[in-house]
């Protein structure tokens, strides 16, 4: 990430078991607590109609068009609902999720055409983007040990090694391609460390807002 640049809309980024859930409450209370008038929300989901999309995407077997166009639909009602009305207010967004997750799940786990992706990304969002990505990177082992320590798995949490490679993988290939935007967590770290490198990265974001005003 450019270190001057202003974060205003903030995503988390990583395979299921990363550890990106955890962190997000600890940032948005971290920017409460310093004054910053924020809205916390994630995809699929974030509307009333998104969480319906949520149960099917999350259950339901379908193509793999059909999910990529379904998370697409979920995104377009959270941005006109949510996004959009939050920023336009002046108000932070810290988004559990967005765009990078369909490059890295339907585009990298399931192999859809990026090119196509791009075209739903154009047609969707033309002139939005996070200012600020967060991607919680960790081996696949290491997700895996966490998630099956925790709860019943859901459609994507249930898919195997090679499909959670390749979506890491384009993870990691957008955060290359988008490095002004990216932030890569290590998430192998312990829960406290990692919150230690959030709280100074936020002071940094925090420090170039007020001096942008
Ligand atoms: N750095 C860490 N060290 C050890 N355990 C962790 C760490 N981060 C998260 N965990 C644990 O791993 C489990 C999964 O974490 P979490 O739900 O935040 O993952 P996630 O990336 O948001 O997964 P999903 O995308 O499937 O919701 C939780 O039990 C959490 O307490
Ligand atoms: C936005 C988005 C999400 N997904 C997948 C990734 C996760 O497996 C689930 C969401 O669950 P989470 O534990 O709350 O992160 O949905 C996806 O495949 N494509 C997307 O665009």
């Amino acid at each position: 990430m450019n270190q001057t640049s202003i974060a205003r809309f903030i995503t988390f980024e990583g395979i299921d078991g990363a550890g990106k859930s955890t962190h997000i409450g600890f940032v948005a209370d971290y920017l409460r607590q310093r004054g910053v008038a924020l809205v916390c929300s994630r995809e699929p989901g974030g509307t009333s109609l998104g969480e319906k999309l949520r149960e099917l995407l999350l259950h339901e077997k379908m193509h793999l068009e059909t999910e990529a166009l379904l998370m697409f639909a979920s995104r377009r009602e959270h941005i006109a609902q949510v996004i959009a009305p939050a920023l336009a207010r002046g108000e932070w967004v810290v988004s559990d999720r967005f765009t990078d997750a369909s490059f890295a799940y339907q585009g990298g786990g399931r192999g859809m055409d990026l090119r196509k992706m791009e075209a739903l990304e154009s047609w969707v969002h033309p002139d939005l983007q996070p200012d600020l990505t967060l991607l919680f990177d960790v081996p696949l082992a290491v997700a895996r040990a966490r998630l099956d320590a925790t709860r019943a798995l859901d459609k994507f949490e249930q898919e195997q090694a090679d499909f959670f490679a390749a979506t890491r993988n384009e993870y990691l290939r957008r955060a290359a391609q988008f490095p002004q935007r990216f932030r890569i967590i290590d998430s192998t770290q312990s829960i406290a460390a990692i919150q230690v490198e959030l709280a100074k990265l936020l002071d940094v974001l925090l420090e170039n807002n007020s001096t942008s005003d």
